[in-house]
């Protein structure tokens, strides 16, 4: 994102000025069945700018995403904490109220599969559906021909005529972004955008949506469990681990830098990120079950840094610079 955005400076009108936050995420935890799956993350994205959420599986990206789009008493979960969308504090929305925004303020991209698309219904006529969802006035053939030409798609009229089943997974995942771009969100949630994609397809997924982000003026949520992935377009990352936030940062920060143990051993068992040549190390040990997590820090069982005081005190997250932040109380000793 930092390379694409001197390269298209003045792309798309301004919904929200200059510095102000179009997505902000204050102290949300996600309860469900009883338990606490996430516990106290707090971030913020700009207009232009891409949040990068990483964490192993189970960290609590996905219900993180779930709270940002309103969309958690689909199971039955609940929140705390606020979600504020363009100013608009949503944490205690009604689901009329999340209707009216989900699709056209905030848009959503899920995993790169067959399920988020009908595979007996052509490209042209679900868009052109969601396209109806959001304006009743658009020319929708016109409009879903000029998002399919968005998504850089080189034969828009002939997508539009396909059934999914006739794309390449590569050329699906191009649809359902052009399907979360439909309604001109302000801010997009990506859920792993590209898993289940080669490599090269990966690639140029990702560079859409950095580039999307820009010229469409949008703050962009990109949720991965690898670190290698978002490396490239993140503006910010957050790490994840056992359903809480562990670290903050600007990338480079987090990459060349970083405070955490468990960001550092992420790291040292990145091959993105280590020097060619260097052995590296994976994380010893597995994560706590959520039924033992509590306020003390969940990676002490594996935190080669861990003392007697880790596991007895409270870890909270502590600014630590200008939009950087860790959750643990020995950072400045380990990093
Ligand atoms: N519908 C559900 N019912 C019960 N538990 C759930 C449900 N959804 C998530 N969880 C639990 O909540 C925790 C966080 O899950 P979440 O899906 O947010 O993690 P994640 O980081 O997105 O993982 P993944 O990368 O595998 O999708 C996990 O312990 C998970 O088992």
């Amino acid at each position: 994102m930092r390379a694409l955005r001197s390269t298209f400076p003045e792309a798309g009108p301004r919904r929200r000025s200059a510095g102000e936050a179009a997505l902000e995420v204050e102290r949300l935890s996600v309860r469900l069945g009883g338990r606490e799956l996430v516990t106290d993350v707090s971030f913020a994205a700009r207009a232009r700018e891409c949040v990068a959420l990483v964490g192993e599986s189970g960290s609590g990206k996905t219900l993180t995403c779930r709270a940002l789009l309103g969309s958690l008493h689909r199971i039955g979960a609940s929140m705390t904490g606020v979600v504020r969308i363009l100013g608009r504090d949503m944490s205690a929305a009604s689901q009329r109220e999340w209707q009216a925004i989900r699709g056209t303020t905030i848009g959503f991209v899920p995993q790169a599969s067959m399920a988020g698309l009908d595979p007996v219904m052509r490209v042209g006529k679900q868009l052109s559906e969601t396209i109806r969802l959001h304006d009743r006035q658009a020319g929708h053939r016109a409009r879903a021909l000029e998002l399919l030409e968005q998504v850089e798609i080189a034969d828009p009229a002939s997508v539009y005529g396909s059934f999914p089943h006739q794309l390449s997974g590569g050329m699906r995942q191009r649809v359902m972004i052009a399907l979360a771009l439909a309604g001109r969100p302000s801010v997009l949630v990506a859920d792993e955008p590209t898993t289940a994609l080669d490599v090269t397809v990966e690639r140029a997924i990702l560079d859409l949506l950095a580039r999307l982000c820009v010229e469409q003026d949008m703050a962009l949520v990109l949720v991965s469990h690898d670190l290698a992935v978002v490396r490239s377009i993140a503006d910010q990352i957050n790490v994840m681990y056992a359903g809480t936030q562990m670290e903050r940062g600007a990338t480079r920060d987090v990459l060349t830098a970083a405070r955490h143990p468990y960001t550092q051993a992420l790291l040292a068992a990145d091959p993105a990120a280590a020097p060619p040549g260097t052995r590296l190390s994976g994380i010893a040990g597995g994560v706590a079950d959520a039924s033992i997590w509590d306020a003390t820090c969940r990676f002490v069982g594996r935190c080669p840094h861990a003392t007697e005081s880790c596991r007895t005190t409270g870890q909270e997250l502590v600014q630590v610079g200008a939009g950087a932040a860790v959750r643990c109380m020995r950072w400045e000793e380990t990093a």
